[in-house]
């Protein structure tokens, strides 16, 4: 059975490196003083390091711990900086933590950078071919592949050109089509699915669902709420760094929206 479990996983970034006091001075402060209006916080907190005090560091994870079983769909939501993406990487295996534990069982695919693995040097089709290659495919399955996602990219004579001439959006519909080609136990999402034009929005949706339904465990970060409210079955709302709240969808999506509505714009 498909699980994720996290218990005391905390990860911080080093920021400040060096030793002029009136700098760090200022920098702490007025990472305290936005701080202290609790909903209105951006970011994760800061802190001078407990191994240097030479270094200023912010903590992205501050003791996270939770566990997610098959069948559960999971939101991560919270102000800019809370922590979200910072998480999902740690859930990739692109960030290691080099404290408390972490139990994955059941294989993961990350849907977090879209042009991840892409040579910019290769054309659309080109690094399709690339990519069965890498993966060990058949021919024919190599073809198919080569054709469903020029089919579904719709990048015209754009796919025989360099990735490096495609608008953001077109890059966007390229490695969106290759990413939503495998088919994991857990699937975890950033909100950049979200991007591209209306008609291509529409499209990715249809093919997400799939994605989703055959998954065991979704984890997904967005600031699309009712996205969320139509997807999860769960949300956790993370708070610079730390878990707010963690429930059912509607139970904790109300009371985010509610803390939001009071902050002060
Ligand atoms: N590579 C990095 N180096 C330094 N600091 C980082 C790095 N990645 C994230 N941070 C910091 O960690 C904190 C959490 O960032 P994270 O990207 O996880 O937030 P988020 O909740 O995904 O935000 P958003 O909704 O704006 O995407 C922030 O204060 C950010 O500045």
């Amino acid at each position: 059975m498909a699980h994720i479990r996290l218990e005391d996983i905390s990860l911080s970034f080093p920021v400040l490196h060096g030793n002029s006091r009136s700098l760090k001075k200022t920098l702490l402060a007025r990472a305290k003083s936005t701080m202290t209006a609790k909903t209105g916080a951006v970011g994760g907190r800061m802190r001078v390091s407990g191994n240097s005090t030479d270094v200023v560091e912010v903590q992205a994870l501050i003791n996270v711990s939770f566990t997610i079983s098959e069948g559960e769909r999971v939101g991560l939501v919270g102000h800019n900086g809370a922590g979200k993406s910072t998480l999902l990487r740690v859930l990739a295996g692109i960030y290691e933590t080099g404290e408390g534990l972490l139990d994955i069982e059941g294989d993961t695919h990350a849907l977090i950078d879209p042009s991840a693995g892409m040579n910019r040097e290769l054309t659309g089709r080109e690094n399709i071919q690339l990519f069965a290659c890498r993966m060990g495919m058949s021919r024919m399955a190599a073809l198919e592949l080569e054709q469903d996602v020029e089919t579904f990219s719709d990048l015209g004579a754009f796919f025989d050109l360099p990735v490096r001439l495609y608008s953001s959006g077109m890059s966007v519909r390229l490695g969106f089509a290759l990413a939503t080609v495998p088919r994991p136990r857990i699937l975890l999402m950033d909100e950049w699915f979200m991007a591209g034009d209306q008609k291509f929005q529409d499209k990715a949706k249809a093919r997400l669902e799939g994605m989703v339904d055959a998954a065991e465990i979704l984890v997904v970060t967005s600031h699309a709420l009712t996205v969320l409210r139509e997807w999860c079955t769960r949300i956790i709302w993370m708070e610079s760094g730390e878990i707010r709240m963690d429930g059912p969808t509607d139970d904790v999506l109300d009371a985010y929206e509610a803390a939001v509505a009071l902050t002060p714009a």
